[in-house]
């Protein structure tokens, strides 16, 4: 991506389809000019104005719409630039009109992100933040709402700024240390800079094991639906989803590819995975479903292990819920080597609802908080991030040579200013803010 800030830049801040009022958002140093190039005299700042809107309002040449104008100047605004949004009729021809008077006026339509990461490189907000609008805008259940919502707050960023700030007193006393050796300085003054790193690493620490539910909250929590042929693995998702997503029959084999269903538990976003049964097989295809089924079997969150009244599996897999399906055809056991199984017939409903309050539970426990309030981290970004902050900490805590411990702890101190954006991240940029929509 290549940056102008100086350019002028729109987007259509709304999305395209059926709708009644389409948001044209516009920013620069130009929108001053454009605006009063397409809409005459500016509005008074932040206050919704009724304009006409013309191709060129000077010659009132060609009217393109009647249009509520929000005129933002800078730097109190989104971007931090003087800008203006424009509420369009949304019928596709007018929001074209509208692009090409943009255009001719010297504007040119916004990169994905890029309002965002005006706002950014102008000192709106940091990259956590940044990234929070991102998940807001894509949250699509309760839990991953308030986890976004949390995150462009600055819950997160001041986190890791309370970090930057306490190690920064760490390397002040570090650096005394370099600059006194040994004669002024009582031995306290070493030993605390010590326990000092030490908390800091805990803190780290349990952030990093606390963020696997942030993660899970924000990507949504994995069941895998597994077992033999016939267990009634896609009846069982169908009914999860609610819908014919799979397709079932008697046919032991039916399933080959896994397929994937989203939906919510307990408010949390969740996926369902139906898998090919796993069984010893010449065909190929189903050969490589059920390679795909054990791919599932490790990655997902949790396992949803099924089997069919008469066939009672020899084996568990390590933090399975054990199923037993077909309840009305026979009885299944209350215990497969120590696993409780879970009756159901999913042809008969019976131990439905049972299972889904189970789930439920299941998934409350996976995104639960320990420590309640803390802000928890939500990417892989942020969790290498912080690793390597740790990292850094635990060499510093290696180091006898104040100048050698000195240098982990700059390294350390870098890490940290990484992850809110404050130093050396024009190479993450392109990757955080690409993946924005466009018009954010
Ligand atoms: N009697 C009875 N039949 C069931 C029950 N659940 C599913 N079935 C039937 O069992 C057969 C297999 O069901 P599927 O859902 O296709 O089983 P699957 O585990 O997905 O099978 P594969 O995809 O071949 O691995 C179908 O004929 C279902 O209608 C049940 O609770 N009771
Ligand atoms: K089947
Ligand atoms: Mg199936």
């Amino acid at each position: 991506m290549d940056h102008h800030n100086g350019e002028t830049i729109f987007a259509l801040s709304t999305g395209l389809g059926r709708a009644a009022i389409a948001i044209m958002r516009v920013s620069g140093s130009g929108s001053a000019d454009i605006l009063q190039r397409l809409c005459g005299k500016l509005p008074p700042a932040r206050k919704a104005a009724l304009r006409s809107v013309w191709q060129d309002a000077r010659t009132q040449d060609n009217l393109l719409d009647e249009a509520l104008v929000l005129w933002f100047p800078g730097p109190k605004s989104y971007t931090g630039e003087d800008g203006f949004e424009l509420h369009l009729h949304a019928g596709p021809a007018v929001i074209q009109a509208v692009a090409n008077a943009l255009v001719e006026a010297g504007a040119r339509p916004a990169e994905p992100g890029e309002f965002t990461r005006r706002a950014f490189t102008n000192g709106r907000m940091d990259l956590v933040e940044a990234e929070g609008i991102s998940d807001l805008i894509e949250a699509e259940t309760e839990s991953q709402r308030k986890l976004a919502l949390a995150q462009t707050d600055g819950a997160l960023s001041r986190l890791y700024g309370a970090w930057a700030e306490r190690l920064k007193r760490v390397l002040a006393h570090q650096e005394a240390l370099i600059d006194f050796p040994d004669e002024d300085l009582p031995p306290e003054v070493e030993q605390g800079l010590l326990d000092e790193i030490s908390a800091l690493i805990e803190a780290m620490q349990s952030h990093i094991q606390e963020g696997e539910r942030g993660e899970r909250i924000r990507r949504g929590v994995v069941f895998a639906i597994v077992g033999p042929p016939n267990a009634g693995k896609s009846s069982l998702l169908n009914w999860l989803a609610d819908r014919d997503a799979a397709i079932v029959s008697p046919v032991a084999g039916t399933t080959r590819d896994a397929i994937e269903v989203n939906g919510s538990l307990a408010g949390v976003r969740v996926t369902f995975i139906d898998t090919a049964g796993m069984r010893e097989t010449e065909d190929e295809i189903e050969a490589e479903g059920v390679k795909r089924a054990l791919f599932h079997v490790k990655h997902a969150d949790c396992v949803l292990q099924m089997f069919a009244a008469q066939n009672v599996p020899e084996d568990v897999f390590p933090n399975a819920i054990l199923i037993g399906n077909k309840t009305d055809l026979g009885s299944v056991p209350a215990k497969v080597l120590d696993t409780p199984v879970i009756p159901v017939s999913v042809r008969s409903g019976e131990g439905l609802s049972a299972l889904k309050k189970l789930l439920e539970q299941k998934v409350e426990s996976l995104t639960a908080r320990s420590s309640f309030g803390a802000p928890l981290l939500t990417r892989a970004r942020h969790k290498a991030g912080v690793q390597e902050a740790c990292a850094c900490l635990e060499a510093a805590l290696q180091q006898d040579w104040p100048e050698m411990r000195g240098e982990e702890l700059r390294l350390a101190m870098r890490a940290l200013g990484r992850l809110t954006g404050h130093v050396g991240v024009e190479d993450l940029l392109d990757a955080v803010f690409g993946q924005f929509c466009i018009g954010k």
